[in-house]
């Protein structure tokens, strides 16, 4: 096991510790929030019994379904607390960069109906901007061409994402993603806006004003807990 995976399950494994009996708990997406679902179904086989899981994938469906956990949908209820990964997380105001994984809208959805949103990343993913890697956008097929080019003229570098096929990646929703290179994102705030104002766009991989606690494993073994 590397040491950033060590690190993800330690953090992974903190944040399930800290799932209640009863909750109704959001499940993201990624390699670092499978790790939460296996700690989390371990607890539950050992008597935990949350009201269910939301997932925010199909691949985390099977895989908590798989490993016997109860899943529940995205209904008017709020959930109790959603637990997920994230691509980078900006030191300070704690905005979330996500969606390398495909997911970002359900994962948006169930971020943002959450009383409370716990974020499991290794240290590495800690950055001083927003921007060190792409910024996923998803997107429609209709137009595909024209809103590629608006998004080159908000300054942005966008490439159609491909799956492993050779065909357009698609999310779970049918959808494109452009993962735009961006460079360091002074004003996410303002992308994000100016994102939303093309109507091609379907959701970006922008997640701000969420105030997430954050679980961050370390080096050393530790993990850190970060409070917004
Ligand atoms: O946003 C996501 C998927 O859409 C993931 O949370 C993000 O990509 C982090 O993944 P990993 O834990 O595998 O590094």
């Amino acid at each position: 096991m590397s040491g950033q995976d060590r690190q993800k399950r330690q953090a992974a494994e903190a944040a399930a510790a800290l799932v209640e009996p009863g909750m109704l708990i959001g499940l993201g997406s990624g390699s670092t929030a499978a790790l939460v679902v296996e700690a989390l179904a371990a607890r539950q086989a050992a008597g935990l019994r949350i009201a269910g899981g939301v997932p925010t994938s199909e691949g985390t469906a099977t895989l908590a379904r798989r490993l016997g956990l109860p899943l529940a949908e995205l209904d008017e209820r709020p959930l109790d607390l959603a637990i997920d990964g994230a691509d980078e997380v900006e030191e300070g105001s704690f905005a979330l960069l996500k969606g390398r994984g495909g997911a970002l809208l359900r994962e948006k959805m169930v971020a943002t109906a959450a009383r409370r949103l716990l974020i499991v990343i290794d240290e590495g993913k800690l950055v001083p901007r927003l921007g060190r890697g792409v910024l996923p956008v998803e997107l429609v097929d209709f137009g595909q061409r024209a809103t590629l080019a608006r998004l080159a003229a908000l300054g942005l570098t966008p490439t159609l994402r491909q799956g492993k096929d050779g065909r357009p990646f698609r999310s779970d929703g049918g959808h494109l993603i452009a993962d735009c290179a961006t460079g360091p994102i002074a004003d996410a705030a303002a992308l994000d806006r100016a994102l939303h104002a093309i109507p091609g766009v379907v959701e970006t991989g922008l997640f701000l004003g969420l105030a997430p606690q954050l679980l961050v494993g370390t080096a050393d073994g530790r993990v850190l807990t970060l409070d917004s």
